[in-house]
């Protein structure tokens, strides 16, 4: 009966040493595969491990992250118990499967996936269900491990890029059958509840709103004044600290006091993949979007570097990149989909989804902003991206094309020419309106309208938005354009080598910080130039007066 099955199926991490037989397998994996699949992708791929030396250095993946996971627990108490519970019997069981979904089923038209391609992913675990549901019926068992350093897991089982795991399951015949219950019940650490959570939805909500708390700008004015009074004030030719005078009376104006503070400074890089990258206007792959995340997450980029060295928190977003990650607490996913399309034949992405970055861009600074981070730098990473950027400023501030196009990631001039002509036909093309809007959700990115989305929730907070390199600045643009104050929170970081980024500082009325020839883009302008907020800060408040020292101030 299925309902016994249902009812005898449970994850089994003890197992006795009796061998599993093919035939019992081969059953199992076979009504695996009768498990239904979106779109008849067909995508759940089957690996077997019989290797002790395998399961041993997937154990240690295991120890790694549970150990991990033990300091997550806040009580002695129950930091104990964890450790007494045993999660996993790789070593015990014959056999170990690795059920993975194949990620390349996405490069083709795929039914059932507009919405989301986690369906590809669901589809597995339909397979998981039933595998587990045949080897109850078969006298045997499986356990899910799922407590692993997925990118590590990948590398150690040496899988294709495009395959990704669910985890490592074992599988043999069970020890024990928990008192017909869940283990984690049997010991006490949780109750299954009695009856499935239900509940009827009868009519509609309206669309949810990020909540926002603004904070009331102090007088400005007042403290403007005051501050300006503070700079003239310390013992110096009046003004001979340039661009550190204007930098600090900007922070504390924005603070909104005579001695502010930079607290809990954050990064982050925004990451999303475009259409228009399809149609050779970067010198590198799309691919590298994702491998980047992925080095991001491993702590081997410069941004890594940069934030290492200043002691600023990083954290990165996937607004969009053609790839699923694996969970890892860096990253926040807010993947709108799995890159724009192409704004050579249609609308980057559609008003709806504009809307969705601006909602999920702010969610972005309120989750960050949560430790009483007051400055906040954005970063991002795109292959294609300089493209959306050039048109956006074209478009936006009215200027030749030639001049707001450049060479990215490094195209060489018959590429950058290839490039510009591209552009000028998708510009050609174009039918709908100049309003902003319009503009954004046409030719922009999904890294691009987040940021745009964050910088805007950044000033309702008032907090110091620092701006990156072309894209960024093209971000803030777009975010100007819907909210021109913004302006009194920006920090312009860096001049990039970009060709366009001068004439856009210049048409914004911004002077950069610094200028060191970078063109990368990920943030590495916000960092580099942090320790400058910093001296900002710190001869504002630590500096003396010609009146503390005693210093004579000069003719008037
Ligand atoms: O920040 C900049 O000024 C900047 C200038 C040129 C290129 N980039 C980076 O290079 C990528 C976009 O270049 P491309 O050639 O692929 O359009 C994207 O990942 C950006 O972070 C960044
Ligand atoms: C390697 C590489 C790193 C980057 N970081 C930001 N944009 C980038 C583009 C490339 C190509």
């Amino acid at each position: 009966m299925l309902e016994d099955l249902l009812k005898l199926r449970r994850d089994t991490r003890h197992f006795t040493n009796e061998p599993v037989p093919d035939s019992v397998l081969q059953k199992a994996l076979m009504a695996g595969h009768m498990a239904p699949s979106v779109g008849l992708t067909d995508a759940t791929r089957y690996y077997i491990i019989r290797s002790g030396e395998v399961k041993l250095a997937v154990k240690h993946l295991f120890d790694n992250y549970s150990r991990k996971a033990e300091q997550l627990i806040e009580t002695d108490d129950q930091k104990s118990a964890y450790r007494a519970l045993k999660l996993e019997g790789i070593t015990d069981a014959p056999i170990g499967l690795v059920v993975c979904y194949d990620r390349s089923v996405l490069n083709e038209f795929t039914i059932g996936t507009i919405a989301t391609n986690d369906t590809i992913r669901s589809s597995a675990v339909c397979a998981i269900q039933n595998i587990w549901l045949s080897l109850t019926e078969q006298g045997y068992s499986m356990g899910w491990v799922s407590i692993l350093n997925y990118h590590q897991f990948k590398k150690i089982l040496n899988l294709p890029d495009e395959i990704e795991p669910l985890g490592y399951f074992c599988v043999g015949k069970p020890a024990t059958d928990y008192e017909k219950q869940p283990m984690l019940q049997q010991l006490g650490w949780k109750n299954k509840s009695e009856l499935p959570a239900v509940a009827e939805i009868d009519s509609l909500s309206g669309a949810a709103s990020v909540e926002s708390s603004t904070i009331v700008p102090a007088d400005h004015q007042n403290v403007s004044a005051q501050l300006s009074a503070a700079i003239d004030g310390k013992t110096k030719p009046l003004g001979s600290l340039g661009m550190l005078e204007d930098l600090a009376l900007q922070i504390g104006t924005v603070l909104g006091t005579l001695s502010p503070q930079i607290t809990d400074p954050q990064l982050v890089v925004f990451a999303a993949d475009h259409g228009i990258a399809h149609h050779g206007v970067s010198a590198y792959p799309q691919e590298v979007t994702r491998q980047m995340v992925n080095n991001f997450l491993d702590g081997g980029a410069a941004i890594n570097v940069f934030c290492r060295q200043h002691q600023i928190a990083l954290k990165v977003v996937d607004a969009g990149v053609n790839y699923d990650f694996a969970p890892n607490a860096d990253l926040i996913v807010h993947k709108i989909a799995k890159g724009t399309q192409s704004f050579l034949y249609a609308a980057a992405m559609s008003a709806a989804e504009l809307e969705l970055c601006l909602q999920k861009g702010a969610e972005v600074v309120a989750e960050v902003q949560k430790g009483g981070s007051n400055t906040i730098g954005f970063g991002e990473m795109g292959i294609g991206n300089t493209s959306s950027a050039s048109v956006l400023m074209h478009l936006l501030c009215g200027l030749p094309l030639q001049d707001c196009v450049g060479k990215g990631t490094g195209v060489n001039a018959a590429q950058l020419q290839k490039k510009q002509e591209i552009l000028q036909l998708a510009i050609s093309r174009y039918q709908g309106s100049h309003e902003v809007k319009h503009l954004m959700a046409h030719f922009g990115g999904f890294e691009m309208m987040q940021i745009a989305g964050a910088m805007l929730e950044a000033k309702k907070r008032n907090l110091l938005i620092l701006v990156d390199g072309f894209i960024c600045t093209v971000a803030y643009l777009c975010a100007f354009k819907l909210d021109p104050e913004l302006q009194r929170n920006a920090i312009f970081c860096h001049q990039s080598d970009e060709q366009g980024h001068r004439l856009l500082l210049e048409q914004l009325n911004a002077k950069a910080l610094l200028k060191l020839d970078l063109r990368l883009g990920e943030g590495t302008g916000c960092a580099l130039a942090f320790p400058l907020l910093k001296s900002a800060v710190d001869f504002l408040n630590d500096m003396a007066s010609f009146e503390s020292a005693e210093v004579s101030t000069g003719a008037v």
